[in-house]
């Protein structure tokens, strides 16, 4: 029985890797603390677009409100009730550019906590024409491609960095095409694929065992950064030498989000990679602190609702010991 979940997990890490998601049938860790998203109300999710010409400059757009008015930007706005990431990515640049696009991927999401998650789209236009000022309205005053080099008033420097990462991959795409997989979830949640691996190449993957064996999720909560959500579970599973750890979350495999229904589909399960990786210090059969070769198991785990298993299938193992190593997946990036 319990071989066969093992198999079961492993099929499911291998699905997750290749960028899809799965059901989030429950939470193990940080529930309590967090409530359903609800949009505009304890979560804020917002779009960004980044879109090149074929001079490789990028579609900015001149702001109208106030409080940055005539400061150039990215097409970016926040997530309205109902609507999927996409086609809020779709409805701004449409609304502050003029043009229709398509997404091509992920870039980048940035995150203070659950309530205010950033999702960076690398997309391309597909139809419409150029936002000229005679069309300005409250949305912006006009859209222009800029060459990234003559002088710009921007509204945030914070958007040249997310600028060169969309430039760094078109030149070279470094990680898989991540688009939102179409799956509800009602709170903001990290599905954690948290591994430890050895010079010997071997690989384990803490698993929570009831109801059946399964990859732990952990609700964010509001007062710690999204990626905090990991640091829970080792906290739970190994507290004696938690503090021993460095709990890396490396990159997003895929990323869940429906949104149709408000207060019930607002949340977003993050399938993360995070490598447990112990300080420069482990601790020996005696509980002192020596220096940590690399070689070796993963450190014991003190919860019995946890388990460490090590990964069996040799593609898998492969997989998960080339993307551990190269962190060639989504980047995450907590603004906390
Ligand atoms: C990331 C932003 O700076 C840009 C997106 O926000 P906007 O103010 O442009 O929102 P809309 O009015 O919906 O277009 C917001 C932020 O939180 O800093
Ligand atoms: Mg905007």
């Amino acid at each position: 029985m319990e071989e066969e979940q093992r198999r079961q997990v492993e099929e499911q890490v291998e699905a997750l890797l290749s960028g899809q998601g799965s059901e989030v049938t429950g939470c193990d860790v940080g529930l309590d603390q967090s409530k359903p998203a609800t949009l505009k109300k304890n979560v804020t999710y917002i779009v960004c677009g980044v879109i090149f010409n074929d001079k490789e400059e990028v579609l900015m757009v001149q702001e109208a409100k106030q409080e940055c008015y005539k400061q150039w930007y990215l097409p970016a706005g926040r997530v309205e009730v109902g609507e999927s990431l996409e086609e809020a990515l779709r409805r701004e640049v449409k609304e502050e550019a003029g043009f229709d696009c398509e997404p091509i991927t992920l870039l980048l999401v940035q995150e203070q906590g659950p309530q205010w998650i950033r999702f960076i789209f690398l997309a391309k236009v597909t139809g419409g024409t150029l936002k000229t000022p005679s069309a300005a309205d409250h949305e912006s005053l006009q859209a222009s491609w800029w060459d990234r080099q003559s002088a710009l008033p921007l509204r945030g420097r914070d958007i040249l960095r997310l600028i060169d990462c969309g430039l760094k991959y078109r030149q070279d795409p470094w990680h898989p095409v991540t688009l939102p997989v179409d799956l509800s979830c009602r709170h903001v949640v990290q599905r954690l694929v948290l591994v430890f691996t050895n010079a010997e190449q071997q690989i384990w993957i803490l698993l929570v065992k009831a109801p059946v064996l399964h990859l732990p999720t952990a609700a964010a909560v509001k007062t710690h950064a999204v990626t905090w959500a990991a640091n829970l579970v080792v906290q739970e599973a190994m507290p004696s030498v938690y503090y021993d750890q460095d709990v890396n979350t490396l990159g997003i495999f895929s990323l869940q989000h429906n949104g149709r229904q408000h207060g019930k589909t607002d949340g977003v399960c993050l399938n993360t990679l995070v490598a447990l990786v112990p300080d420069y210090v482990q601790r020996n059969e005696d509980g002192e602190k020596v220096e940590w070769t690399g070689t070796g198991r993963p450190p014991p785990v003190e919860n019995p609702q946890y388990v460490w298993h090590e990964v069996q299938k040799q593609t898998l193992r492969e997989k998960l010991l080339e993307k551990t190593k190269n962190t060639s997946i989504l980047p995450i990036h907590s603004l906390y």
